[in-house]
């Protein structure tokens, strides 16, 4: 692969600046830039290492794009607008009779903008609590061992912060739309969609992976007619089974999603109080346009590095501007890592985590364990999508063969009992050894019972070893018991 190195600048010149400028310079073990899920972790990991560690986040508030604009204010979101909606639709049949049900748009908003703060808040605590230094600012390289701190807060000095290692966790952005402009009230991007003071009757959704229909399904369950323009044949993004995806497509249809797929947006833009919204077939070439009270922008997020000053120490980075790394997270200078969204895989919050964890590892010992083939993904729609391990696609690309065993919840007691029966595990094993390989679940709390595959893969468990471990009565989980059993032999209550 060619790599691409940010021009080096005249290091020598820059300290001299900050030298001539008289300002404090504080030693430090350990700094790591950015305060979110990946840098946090690692901070504190380091800390009880007994690094003196010191973490540098600019945005004013702790936890990164997963707690202030991400997956914390977005599962709020999901949470309460599913509970809405559950009031409004499916109360009757449960005998519970509900009168005068509405939403209160601002009271919504309140509910998340209360879980981030007291979750951001948690974080700085934790740093206080493990004698993490939390410096409120902009970090940038000097030299490969000086990291300059601006602070955001009026009357704190400027400070140099001498580190023997530095680990950058920087996270990631919103990929821009060439030609579309976000302005964060009609265009929006994930940030502006959390935020919307009205419910729009249209929503116009580019991208449907996981920003794209969990988003979606808040809006869609609040009132708003939801169109996703997805360029791939196929929604959920990469990585998802291609038959959990083709399932997930018709159950968000049959809540009343609208779906164009292989289908290319070629612009949008504001019109009074709509956005128009112009794209054609991928394969005919067929095209049309739409009207939108809002269009949410959502193909992708890439690694963040502006204000770093990378430059000045020659930062390695890809084509898709990840920083490049070993596999001990070092950059070409083995004090200074890359972890989370601004390297490599999957763009999660616990696999940042994994990774700050593993990271402050390989300093204080020379080891650490991420499994890259135990990253579980879940999508918090209703049902839920969880999954862990090989799709079906990846094992056939790769030449394993292996067998299947799928358990539908319509079959699962406690499904049953709560009325809430949509979606299947799906285990797929090895066909030799039975060892299991991957898990697939479509339906409800999938997004919980996922934990039980990453151990058992992680574990190296056959699928019989799952089958004969006791689940409790009744219990979503004795589905994937199930899923098991009919993964090694036959299901029992199937
Ligand atoms: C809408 C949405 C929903 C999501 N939902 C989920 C989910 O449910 N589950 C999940 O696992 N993931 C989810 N994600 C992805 C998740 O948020 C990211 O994978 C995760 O936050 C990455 O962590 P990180 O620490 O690498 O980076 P970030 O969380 O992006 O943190 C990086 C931090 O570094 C700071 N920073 C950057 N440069 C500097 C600098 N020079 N000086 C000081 N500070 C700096 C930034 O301000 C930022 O706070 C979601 C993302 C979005 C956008
Ligand atoms: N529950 C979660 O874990 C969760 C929730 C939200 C976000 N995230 C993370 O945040 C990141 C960003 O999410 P995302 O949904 O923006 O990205 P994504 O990569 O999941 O999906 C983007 C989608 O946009 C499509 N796309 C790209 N360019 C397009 C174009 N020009 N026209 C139409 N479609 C186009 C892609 O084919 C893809 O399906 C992901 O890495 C995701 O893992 C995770």
């Amino acid at each position: 692969m060619l790599f691409r190195s940010i021009p080096s600048q005249k290091v020598v010149s820059n300290y001299a600046k900050v030298l001539a400028r008289n300002i404090s310079t504080k030693q430090h073990d350990v700094v790591v830039i950015g305060g979110g899920p990946g840098g946090y972790i690692a901070a504190i990991k380091a800390a009880q290492l007994g690094f003196n560690t010191a973490c540098i986040e600019k945005r004013g508030a702790l936890g990164g794009t997963c707690l202030n604009v991400g997956c914390i204010p977005s599962k709020s979101l999901l949470n309460n607008s599913h509970l809405y909606h559950q009031i409004l639709h499916d109360t009757e049949k449960r005998g519970i009779k509900v009168k005068d049900v509405e939403i209160d748009i601002a009271g919504l908003q309140a509910a998340k903008d209360l879980s981030v703060k007291q979750l951001t808040g948690g974080v700085e605590m934790l740093l206080k609590k493990n004698k993490v230094t939390y410096y409120k600012g902009n970090g940038s390289f000097v030299d490969e061992h000086k990291i300059k701190v601006e602070p955001i807060e009026e009357g704190v000095e400027e400070s140099i912060l001498d580190a023997k290692n530095i680990i950058i966790a920087t996270g990631s952005e919103v990929t821009p739309f060439p030609g579309i402009e976000i302005d964060e009230q009609k265009i929006v991007s994930s940030t502006g969609i959390l935020s919307l003071k009205s419910i729009p009757k249209k929503l116009t959704v580019i991208g449907g992976g996981i920003i794209g229909l969990e988003m979606g399904s808040v809006y869609s369950r609040l009132g708003s007619e939801v169109t996703v323009i997805e360029f791939q044949s196929a929604v959920g993004g990469a990585g998802m089974d291609g038959e959990v995806s083709k399932n997930v497509q018709k159950l968000l249809k049959k809540q009343g999603f609208n779906f164009k797929l292989g289908t290319k947006v070629l612009g949008a833009k504001v019109n009074g109080d709509v956005v128009d919204i112009e794209f054609e077939d991928v394969k005919s070439g067929k095209k049309e346009s739409i009207q939108s009270d809002v269009l949410l922008v959502a193909v992708g997020r890439r690694p963040y590095l502006k204000g770093l000053n990378a430059e000045a120490i020659g930062l390695e980075v890809d084509p898709k501007n990840r920083v490049v790394i070993n596999n001990k997270f070092e950059t070409k200078y083995p004090h200074i890592q890359a972890i989370g969204d601004v390297t490599f895989g999957p763009m999660l919050a616990h696999k940042a985590e994994e990774e700050g964890v593993a990271a402050a590892e390989y300093i204080k010992t020379g080891h650490g364990h991420v499994n890259y083939n135990v990253i579980p993904a879940v999508m918090y729609t209703h049902p839920e999508v969880a999954w862990v391990g090989k799709t079906e696609e990846e094992l056939k690309a790769e030449g394993i063969a292996y067998k299947i065993g799928k358990f539908p919840f319509v079959a699962n007691s406690r499904a049953k009992t709560n009325l809430d029966t949509e979606g299947f595990v799906k285990i797929l094993a090895d066909k030799e050894t039975d060892r299991m390989l991957g898990a697939h679940i479509i339906g409800p709390n999938a997004g919980e019972m996922i934990a039980e595959a990453g151990l058992a893969i992680e574990y190296g468990a056959s699928a019989e070893d799952v089958g004969r471990v006791c689940h409790a009565h009744p219990t979503l989980s004795e589905a994937f018991k199930e899923g098991c059993l009919a993964a090694y032999d036959k299901p029992l209550n199937f």
